[in-house]
């Protein structure tokens, strides 16, 4: 795939979802229509893959949605990639709260995830639902994510019983890294048995569906197989119901060594740092602004 075409230069981004020529589209893709929770179990029965990104500002909530893509992720991943922290753990509910009410704005039918950060959930049930709340009536988002497995069912009942979608996340948890023991692959061997337990756990308390982060590709595969409601897998191989991407990892913004289970489409650290360099540049050799610059 060319850069241009990833980037929608061409305006021809692949229809992502539901666009044979007679069926009925299980997303409402270009109908303008909302995307709703509905449609995403609708997908797995059909057994049509569904991408989901991150989004934390509202050029890139629009652009996203205009391509496309069904769900957007405002995610506690705004801690490394929008805020300059070097993990999650630090991001708080009133700094990401602006960046949800931003996504949420420039949006027209993509469902809005709002990723509730460390530290805002964890206590209780209640600490939960007052946090969601936060999100939903602050916010706007449609629905909220937060990590955990089994420990965290109780926490998940309690906010799909006032009405608020909860996505789940299990595997590697970036909030538990310290407790993980860094950014490993969970899941292996005997440990397939715990993700699948604790997926069915947040299924069973009404999770709509659930993030998997760095697990084998088998026992992705398992998990997605006996579960009802869609995964979302990040480096959990290709089975997965529907797959999720931090955006400037996708996009190539952020630089360094990307995890592997990253794709590339394409280069706009390169291209931002083009336009600055040639930017200055000009400025410094007289050439901007230049007389269809300025006013006369
Ligand atoms: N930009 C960005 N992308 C992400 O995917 C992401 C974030 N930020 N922040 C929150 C979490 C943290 N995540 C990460 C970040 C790095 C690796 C990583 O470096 N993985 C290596 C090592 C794996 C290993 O040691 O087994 C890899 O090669 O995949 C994995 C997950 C996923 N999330
Ligand atoms: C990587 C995704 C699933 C996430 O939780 C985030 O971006 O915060
Ligand atoms: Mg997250």
């Amino acid at each position: 795939m060319s850069a241009a075409h990833a980037a929608g230069a061409s305006g021809e981004v692949a229809a992502p979802y539901g666009t044979g020529p007679a069926t009925a589209p299980a997303v409402p893709a270009a109908s303008g229509r909302k995307v709703r929770i509905h449609h995403l179990a609708e997908l797995k029965e059909r057994g049509e893959p569904w991408p989901m990104l991150t989004a934390y500002d509202m050029y890139t909530a629009a652009l996203f949605d205009e391509a496309g893509i069904p769900v957007l992720l405002v995610g506690d991943s705004a801690a490394n990639n929008v805020f300059g922290y070097d993990t999650s753990l630090p991001v708080t509910v009133d700094e990401l709260l602006p960046l949800v009410r931003a996504v949420t704005r420039s949006v027209t039918r993509a469902l809005v995830v709002a990723d509730l950060p460390f530290g805002s959930y964890q206590l209780s049930p209640e600490q939960a639902l007052a946090t969601s709340v936060r999100f939903m009536k602050e916010g706007r988002a449609h629905a909220v994510k937060l990590e955990g497995g089994r420990r965290f069912a109780a926490h998940v009942e309690a906010l799909t019983s006032a009405g608020v979608p909860v996505m789940g996340h299990i595997g590697f948890t970036p909030q538990s890294e310290h407790n993980l023991g860094g950014y490993r692959v969970q899941g292996r061997g005997d440990a397939a048995d715990v993700l699948l337990a604790d997926a069915l756990a947040l299924q069973e308390a009404g999770a709509f569906a659930v993030v998997l982060e760095m697990v084998p590709a088998e026992a992705a595969k398992r998990v997605t197989h006996e579960l009802k409601i869609p995964t979302v897998g990040i480096g959990a191989g290709p089975d997965c119901d529907a797959q999720v991407l931090v955006w400037q990892d996708m996009a190539g913004l952020r630089r360094g060594k990307a995890p592997r289970f990253v794709k590339r489409y394409a280069d706009l650290a390169g291209a931002l740092q083009g336009a600055a360099t040639a930017f200055a540049e000009d400025v410094r050799r007289g050439e901007f602004p230049a007389p269809e610059h300025a006013f006369h």
